[in-house]
């Protein structure tokens, strides 16, 4: 991986992400695999996402993703409840998806792949200062993880591909304001929680897990957009079509994963 950073290639992809990043190979890793029978924890609330207020402030394509991030200057908009003992500040979303007709998704639920996986990104603004700050200590991220499976045209994302043509490379971004992620959930917030990491580098192990049991539906034609996008920037001689952007399942180390009812 000299000088070529991180990536989802053959030579700068998750096997070799130990490299650079020895925690790669760490105790607390991201993705799993959701296995079939998981403890169900009836001490566990229900997670509460306040999104009223949230500011979205641009798109931009970081050249690993496709990133909304918002103002998380204030507690706007914040998840709380469920396995979490402070609020947590939305910071940002992005995705992670396969090629055309391949499942994408981090988290694998018995083994089975989804099309793409959407990422809730919060921090724990009550203990850690900034956002890096909480992204290095063991509680100090919240990510909430939505499944995406193919079938009918998902009546909001249209909003955010119709964006991505305006982000096509790497380190482009635009204004991407009044949006609320809220018309992105299913219809139930039943989640599996689990202890685990950052799934891209620098894979620090600050995430508590809060996985979405409900896919919510794409059509192909939605997700075909996000395969516009590219990993390399427009002044790149190679154009890398941005998909595949997964690292693949994580060794679970003994950790406890639990289900809400
Ligand atoms: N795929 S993920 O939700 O685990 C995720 C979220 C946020 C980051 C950025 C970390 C920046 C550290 O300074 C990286 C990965
Ligand atoms: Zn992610």
């Amino acid at each position: 991986m000299k000088g070529n950073h991180w990536g989802y290639g053959k030579e700068n992809g998750p096997d070799v992400w130990h490299k650079n990043y020895p925690v790669a190979l760490g105790s607390r890793q991201s993705p799993i695999d959701i296995p079939h029978q998981v403890s169900h924890d009836p001490s566990l609330g229900p997670i509460v996402l306040d999104y009223d207020h949230c500011t979205s402030i641009n798109i931009c394509n970081n050249g690993h993703s496709v990133v909304v991030n918002f103002d998380d200057t204030d507690d706007r908009s914040v998840i709380h409840g469920g396995p979490l003992e402070n609020p947590y500040r939305l910071s940002q979303f992005h995705f992670h998806w396969g090629g055309k007709g391949c499942d994408g998704s981090e988290h694998t639920v018995a083994g089975n792949s989804y099309a793409s996986e959407l990422h809730l990104v919060h921090w724990n603004a009550v203990k850690y200062k900034l956002f890096d700050h909480a992204a290095a200590a063991p509680d100090g991220l919240a990510v909430v993880g939505i499944f995406l499976e193919t079938g009918d045209d998902h009546r909001w994302l249209h909003t955010i591909t119709d964006a991505m043509y305006m982000v096509k490379y790497k380190g482009s971004a635009t204004d991407f304001k009044g949006f609320n992620p809220k018309c992105l959930l299913p219809s139930s917030l039943h989640y599996w929680t689990y202890l685990g990491s950052l799934t891209t580098p620098p894979l620090h192990e600050s995430v508590t897990w809060i996985l979405l049991k409900e896919p919510i539906a794409v059509s192909e034609k939605q997700l075909g957009k996000f395969r516009l996008l590219q990993f390399t920037g427009e002044e790149e001689d190679q154009r890398l079509r941005m998909e595949n952007n997964f690292r693949p399942p994580q060794p679970l180390k003994g950790r406890r994963i639990r289900s809400s009812n």
